[in-house]
């Protein structure tokens, strides 16, 4: 079998998904994306193609090392998202070849569903208490919001506040019949990080993700010796070449991929299992579409330290469409008791609606986030 065509579909609400076609008529689907550079994304998929077409697709470890290693200068945000999307489809054509999910190449099931989150209260996390309340009645038991608006490197007694009465609502309102992480997005600096960490031990968050930024990471152990709440990291950190420094200092307690940004199955396989000897679960980073989220099924379920999925259901991002709404398999999604079960379909186990695609690419959205400001007008972190 050869590679015969890459085609590129950026569609809304702000995703990408790539078609590779086969000499034999199987094709295969991926989500390169990097939430916010999609065109960046995208001209980096469209470089790789070269070293794609005319291969065979079966040899992902090799079209990946060529990937990889084949350019001098490798790894980060873009370069990664760009392998990402592909080893994807790659493993998606391998599957359908053979017949069988994704997760039976990697030696099958170690579970039999796969639990999951949803978001509640947005990027200014308010009426987060209506939001869980809606959720529950479809059976979802465990959610993430953002800890907090934009805050300041030092900042005031009423921010904090601010955020963790929101935490302790929660607490108020449904004791612990539910779940939630608090997501700091990035938002909080080192200083404040002790703060915030200090003053929600008491409510007992499932876990806090990002406590401080990626660049930051040499925080984590110190962090982590400051509080008891499991912390969370990694939709901004893109191989095992950076996961294998938090692994080595310590402090993180979950790390959290994106399959869609960290080199794809081929990697993301290969870092849970590093996070599994390190004794550190793993729940993939996907605020994404249906085929990002279906890969990180792949990998959950072979993954023995896989703890959580993240899935963009009603996510505030999904504006314009919705997780589904590219899919014609959405029951084979079906959430019960808050849990995915595994995908039964050849390949990712994801059937894209290409006609649906096509016609939202021909006029996709240029997503951005918003560049927030502090109160005395310089840059704030998202
Ligand atoms: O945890 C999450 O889902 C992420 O922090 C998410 O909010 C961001 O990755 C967002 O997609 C960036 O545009
Ligand atoms: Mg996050």
């Amino acid at each position: 079998m050869k590679i015969t065509k890459l085609t590129l579909y950026r569609v809304p609400p702000r995703w990408m998904f790539l078609k590779i076609e086969t000499d034999e008529g199987i094709t295969g689907w991926g989500e390169p994306v990097i939430e916010g550079r999609a065109r960046t994304v995208e001209a980096a998929v469209n470089e790789l193609s070269g070293y794609l077409v005319g291969q065979d697709p079966t040899r992902i470890n090799d079209l990946w090392q060529v990937m990889y290693r084949g350019g001098f200068y490798r790894g980060g945000a873009i370069l990664m998202s760009a392998i990402a999307g592909i080893d994807q489809a790659l493993w998606d054509i391998k599957g359908k070849a053979l017949g069988v999910p994704v997760y039976e190449l990697l030696g099958g099931r170690v579970r039999d569903r796969m639990k999951m989150y949803s978001w509640v209260g947005g990027d200014r996390p308010a009426d987060v208490i209506e939001g869980i309340n809606t959720l529950r009645e479809i059976g979802i038991q465990t959610f993430k919001l953002n800890g907090t608006e934009e805050l300041g490197i030092i900042d005031t007694a009423s921010a904090v506040d601010a955020a963790v009465d929101r935490i302790a609502r929660i607490r108020e309102a449904f004791g612990n019949t539910i779940e939630f992480g608090i997501d700091f997005h990035g938002r909080v600096a080192a200083p404040m990080a002790k703060v915030l960490l200090r003053e929600l031990e008491a409510h007992r968050p499932l876990f806090v993700e990002e406590p401080v930024l990626a660049e930051q990471a040499e925080y984590y152990p110190r962090l982590a010796e400051y509080t008891s709440i499991p912390l969370a990291a990694g939709e901004r950190m893109y191989s095992r070449f950076e996961f294998k420094h938090v692994f080595q200092r310590g402090g993180i307690s979950i790390v959290q991929p994106d399959l869609s940004h960290a080199g794809g199955i081929t990697e993301c396989v290969k870092i849970a299992a590093m996070a599994e000897a390190y004794d550190v679960a793993f729940a993939p980073h996907c605020p994404l579409g249906p085929v990002a989220l279906a890969a990180c099924l792949q990998v959950d379920f072979v993954s023995h330290n896989a703890v959580l999925q993240e899935q963009s259901m009603g996510i505030h991002y999904n504006k314009g469409a919705e997780l589904l709404d590219y899919v014609i398999n959405r029951e084979d999604f079906q959430i019960t008791d808050g849990y995915f079960p595994p995908l039964p379909k050849p390949g990712l186990g994801v059937i894209v609606d290409e006609e649906r695609v096509i016609a939202a690419s021909q006029n996709p959205p240029d997503w951005r986030n918003p560049v927030w400001r502090h109160p005395d007008g310089s840059v704030a972190e998202w």
